[in-house]
């Protein structure tokens, strides 16, 4: 998967910009708050149709103005692909080779990404849900069928919510049989999220397990848990899941209208790293969390191209110069030759000088784009 050419009008502090890419890593140079994230960013839009570092689109948009768009000229294993976002007061809308997709499940996974940026230092010790966002962001870039299924969840999620609540609230009367179609319906969708969870952790370990023995230069064995916040397991079938989470849900029922929200199910399932044994997010190192991150991340490209047959885009803002010459040597044999990858920095210290050799460069300042001559 390669980006041929990008272009931005209005996005962040970008006013109108077309770049084009010819070589497999490109250098991404310049100082502090110029526009370096922001151009990750917007690779990042395009092929994910929002942000990862917001869920406001409007700050997207460039200050003062009504709307922003992010086009891409790209070349996948089936040959050329014209993909677009454009943001404004209204939404945003998606096209691919210039016609519409009204759902976004038709639009994301047809350009896959994988990006490390800083904030994946989190993804270990961080809030439950970094974990989800993870696992959401990256299953729904290669299984369309999970986004459908969320979006489900989600959607009868709120509505469940919004009914406990007014129970709670006593602004309408607790009706056992609503609740039940309700609850049905959401489990229903829960059952699809948590076992299609159980399976992407289980490939995503099989690639992550070998990547993180090598880089912790054999001393660790990392293994990936998916903590259910009900008495679900990994060898439920879908059907047995469904009985499951009936009586997990009617167990909760009390508590649930008492607390006047859905204390159970996907929403509220969490992930562990657990290195030789140990839950790092109570006991990982600094060196621990940033060996587990980077062996996610290199997981994923792989498992990408497995489930696709073709490699990610890969983004790596502000992270190169933070890993030592041994990691960056590893992440330099999984690209070479077959990731196009985008690397932002402040500087080159620090960067390996391979990896300097075949990058073409580019200079960022306020907001504008000079290709090194
Ligand atoms: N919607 C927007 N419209 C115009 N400018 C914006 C918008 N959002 C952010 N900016 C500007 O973009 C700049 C930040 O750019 P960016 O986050 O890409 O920095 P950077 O070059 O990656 O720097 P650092 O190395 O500090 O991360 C800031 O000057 C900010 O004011």
């Amino acid at each position: 998967m390669y980006i041929d050419q990008l272009t931005l009008k209005d996005y962040r502090n970008y006013g109108e910009l077309t770049l084009s890419f010819e070589n497999q890593v490109n250098l991404i140079l310049g100082e502090n708050a110029q526009g370096k994230t922001n151009l990750m960013e917007a690779i990042y839009v395009l092929a994910m149709a929002r942000s990862h570092r917001t869920s406001k689109d409007k700050e997207l948009i460039r200050w003062d103005q009504s709307f922003s768009k992010v086009e891409g000229h790209l070349t996948n294993r089936h040959g050329p692909l014209h993909m677009e976002v454009v943001f404004s007061q209204k939404g945003k809308k998606v096209k691919i080779n210039r016609i519409e997709k009204k759902r976004l499940s038709d639009y994301i996974g047809s350009c896959t990404i994988v990006m490390f940026a800083p904030e994946d230092l989190t993804l270990v010790k961080g809030s439950p849900q970094i974990r989800r966002r993870f696992l959401d962001m990256e299953m729904g870039q290669i299984y369309s069928i999970y986004l459908y299924y969320l979006s489900q969840y989600h959607k009868i999620l709120k509505q469940r919510n919004q009914w406990l609540k007014d129970v709670q609230q006593k602004k309408v009367k607790a009706n056992s049989d609503f609740l039940e179609v309700m609850t049905d319906q959401l489990i229903q969708a829960a059952a699809q999220v948590i076992t299609k969870r159980y399976s992407f952790i289980e490939k995503l370990q099989a690639w992550a397990q070998p990547i993180h023995h090598e880089i912790s230069r054999g001393k660790e064995r990392l293994e990936i848990k998916y903590v259910p916040s009900c008495r679900v397991s990994e060898e439920m079938d879908l059907s047995t899941m469904v009985v499951v989470l009936k009586e997990e849900f009617k167990r909760v029922e009390e508590r649930e209208i008492q607390r006047g929200t859905t204390l159970i199910g996907p929403h509220r399932d969490d992930l562990a790293f657990i290195v030789n044994d140990r839950d790092i997010q109570t006991f990982g190192s600094q060196g621990q969390q940033r060996t587990t991150a980077l062996s996610l991340k290199l997981a994923e490209i792989e498992l990408i191209y497995e489930k696709t047959g073709e490699y990610p885009i890969l983004l790596l803002d502000d992270v190169l110069s933070e890993l030592d010459d041994f990691r960056q040597t590893h992440l330099l044999n999984t690209i070479q030759g077959k990731v196009q990858t985008f690397v932002t920095t402040t500087s080159v210290d620090g960067i390996d000088h391979r990896i300097l050799d075949d990058a073409e460069t580019f200079y960022v300042e306020e907001g504008s784009i000079q290709r090194k001559e």
